[in-house]
């Protein structure tokens, strides 16, 4: 039963990307969040959607967690069921990419492996990875689930940054920091960061800066500056997203030919 098929055959449909393009107007594209458990991802998920539906553009996110109430309810956390985890994120996403929408992705995707196979599963410049790059201890500090504290006591095993690894993107399109930065100077330490979050609060209260690493000829040089001067609420970081799919040219249909 568990047999592999073989005698099948891709499908051609008659509409494709551009005609989904410019009735939409807009590009399908996938928003890939990763980040450790708390950093933010399904916070600025939620308000890209808002702000993305508020402009009449159509979205849709897949958040990890609620996923793992369907499609992935079979999975847990070893490596391989976050492998597989991610594997079928990706081809749920890719599905509504190809739809003509725009992917939100929220989900830790710790493995820098697993979000490559995905970026191969997608159409040239169709993978944005957003690096929600909050340190471990703000996360803990933050605990909205109180999932580390529970960690910590050795009631959960495998825990994302505790006792299970998180490998950061090496070169994401956007990386969203909570890291202030000296006046003039390099960041300073994320421990510096949680210094100056005072217990209850959320890291915002931080001069934060949002570190676009994308190339700057398509735009992120421009979000780089206004958004060390807005600060880094999720709101900031949710407005970085959409200014980065309107400079790659995503939120306008494809000119007429
Ligand atoms: N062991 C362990 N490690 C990490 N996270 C855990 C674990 N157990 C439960 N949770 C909760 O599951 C959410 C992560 O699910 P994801 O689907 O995003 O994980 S993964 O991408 O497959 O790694 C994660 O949600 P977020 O906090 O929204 O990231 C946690 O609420
Ligand atoms: N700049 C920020 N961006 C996103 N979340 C923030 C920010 N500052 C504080 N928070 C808070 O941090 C928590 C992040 O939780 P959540 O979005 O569930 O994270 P994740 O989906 O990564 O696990 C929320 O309680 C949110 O209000």
């Amino acid at each position: 039963m568990n047999q592999v098929a073989t005698n099948v055959r891709w499908h051609h449909a008659t509409i494709g990307p551009e005609e989904r393009a410019r009735r939409l107007g807009q590009r399908g594209v996938v928003v890939w969040l990763t980040g450790l458990s708390g950093a933010g991802k399904s916070t600025i998920a939620a308000r890209v959607d808002a702000l993305l539906h508020a402009r009449g553009h159509h979205s849709y996110i897949l958040d990890g967690d609620n996923l793992r109430f369907g499609l992935c309810r079979d999975l847990g956390f070893s490596p391989e069921d976050r492998a597989e985890n991610v594997r079928r994120l990706g081809e749920a996403a890719r599905l509504l990419q190809d739809a003509g929408l725009i992917v939100l992705v929220a989900a830790i995707s710790p493995y820098r492996e697993d979000r490559a196979r995905v970026r191969e599963r997608l159409p040239p410049g169709g993978f944005l990875e957003v690096f929600v790059d909050a340190p471990l201890a703000v996360c803990e500090s933050r605990d909205p689930k109180g999932l580390y504290r529970r960690a910590r006591a050795g009631e959960i095993a495998g825990f994302s940054g505790i006792d299970a690894p998180y490998e950061p993107p090496e070169a994401p399109d956007l990386r969203l920091t909570l890291v202030p930065h000296a006046p003039g100077g390099a960041p300073s330490s994320a421990a510096a960061s949680l210094a100056a979050t005072p217990a209850g609060a959320t890291a915002t209260s931080t001069s934060p800066t949002i570190d676009v690493t994308a190339d700057a000829s398509d735009g992120a040089s421009i979000l780089r500056d206004r958004s060390v001067a807005a600060g880094a609420t999720a709101d900031d970081h949710a407005a970085a997203i959409v200014g980065l799919l309107a400079a790659r040219g995503l939120l306008t249909p494809p000119a007429a030919t």
